[in-house]
């Protein structure tokens, strides 16, 4: 198989971990016979400093030609006063490329449950996903205002944005478990009835799967107190943004959790749910596990390599088994030796035959 995959390494540890991922699709290329055309592009602090802005034209050029695309993580102090933030470029790039469907898997791997903050009986129970709607909500709608004294945020969806993302948590909960909770703030916000409303009526044509309601507070403690309890989790860009943060806690660390964002096109995008860790950038620090799941994600899901992703997961489950983690997880490893001990594992348990 033949594919262009764009990587946009970003800022603070995006290019460190962006250079684990590289090394991780170069093995796949070479144990499983494909081509991958790696095609490094600017985006975020490291655009700025190159050509004045966070995502230049040619970025959406490359990511609008390619098979899918591939992002570390963007912004850091330096760039904290630019009057474009690298943050702008993301949200312009999720809008640019149509990117509604941000999907954030939950899962407690067995060799480090004991760093959940649950009893690890309860920690084996952890298999959501959360589906975040990207495009939308108080992200992007206007007016956006800012005045020396007053400041103005704007929260809108449509039912025709509520549905495409309902729809879509549906479909994936047929897959799985067949539950999905729809999370938001109906005591409160017209926006959040308007999507309890839609739901319901999405409900109405997935017979098969269950609905329930939460309100966002209560879910925030439900998710650390019966995490088992979920299935697909879907709801809106903000909620969804600080609720899969949260669960990441679950996991043992926020550099545990991938994410992959899908758009109607089928182009898709893949990257870690953290940001560029400014704290711990340029040191060899960065757990290039969520990365690499990522990478595992968009084998998966853009190029139907369920076989290759699987191999990616085994690796990094066999490698946390033998003890060996970076500093997040109280580990010695660095980002280097920990992908280098993954290259090895993938190795060893490549089928024979397989590039071997
Ligand atoms: N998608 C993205 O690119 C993205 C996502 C979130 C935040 N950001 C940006 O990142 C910058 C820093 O934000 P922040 O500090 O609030 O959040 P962060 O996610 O970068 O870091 C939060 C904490 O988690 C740790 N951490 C994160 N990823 C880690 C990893 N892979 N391994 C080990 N530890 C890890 C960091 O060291 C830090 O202590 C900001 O500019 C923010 O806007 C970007
Ligand atoms: C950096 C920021 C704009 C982004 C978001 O809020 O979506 C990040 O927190 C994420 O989760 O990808
Ligand atoms: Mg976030």
């Amino acid at each position: 198989m033949e594919k262009t995959i764009v990587c946009l390494a970003g800022d603070g540890i995006g290019p460190e971990i962006m250079e684990s991922a590289k090394k991780v699709l170069t093995l796949t290329e070479r144990l499983y016979e494909h081509r991958f055309h790696l095609q490094d592009e600017a985006f975020g602090g490291a655009a700025i400093d190159q050509c004045g802005q966070p995502f230049p034209a040619k970025t959406l050029e490359a990511c609008l030609a390619s098979d899918a695309v591939l992002l570390g993580a963007i912004g850091g102090p330096k760039w904290d006063n630019a009057t474009e933030r690298p943050e702008k470029g993301l949200l312009a790039l999720r809008s640019a490329l149509g990117l509604y469907a941000n999907v954030r898997p939950v899962e407690v791997d067995e060799a480090v449950a004991y760093l959940s903050p649950l009893k690890e009986e309860s920690a084996k129970d952890v298999h959501f996903v959360v589906v975040r709607e990207l495009t939308g909500g108080i992200y992007f709608s206007q007016p956006k205002e800012r005045t020396a004294d007053q400041a103005t945020d704007t929260l809108t969806y449509t039912r025709k944005e509520i549905e495409r993302i309902v729809e879509y948590a549906f479909q994936l909960a047929q897959t799985r478990r067949k539950k999905v909770t729809s999370i938001d703030k109906a005591n409160v916000l017209e926006s959040s009835k308007l999507w309890r409303e839609v739901a319901e009526e999405v409900s109405g044509r997935y017979p098969d799967v269950q609905l329930e309601h939460l309100l966002v507070d209560a879910a925030a403690m439900e998710l650390i107190v019966h995490p088992g309890r979920f299935d697909v989790i879907v709801t809106e860009n903000l909620f969804g943004d600080i609720l899969s943060d949260e669960a990441s806690v679950l996991a043992g660390s926020l550099g545990m959790l991938p994410s992959a964002s899908h758009s109607e096109t089928g182009l898709s995008l893949y990257e870690p749910i953290h940001g560029s860790a400014p704290d711990i950038a340029g040191q060899s620090k960065a757990n290039p596990i969520a990365m690499l799941r990522s990478v595992a994600m968009m084998l998966e899901q853009s190029f139907g390599l369920r076989e290759e992703a699987q191999a990616i997961e085994n690796a990094i489950s066999s490698v946390l088994r033998s003890g060996r983690r970076t500093g997040d997880l109280g580990g010695t490893e660095t980002t280097v030796s920990f992908t280098d001990a993954v290259l090895e594992a993938m190795e060893e348990q490549a089928p024979v035959g397989r590039g071997r």
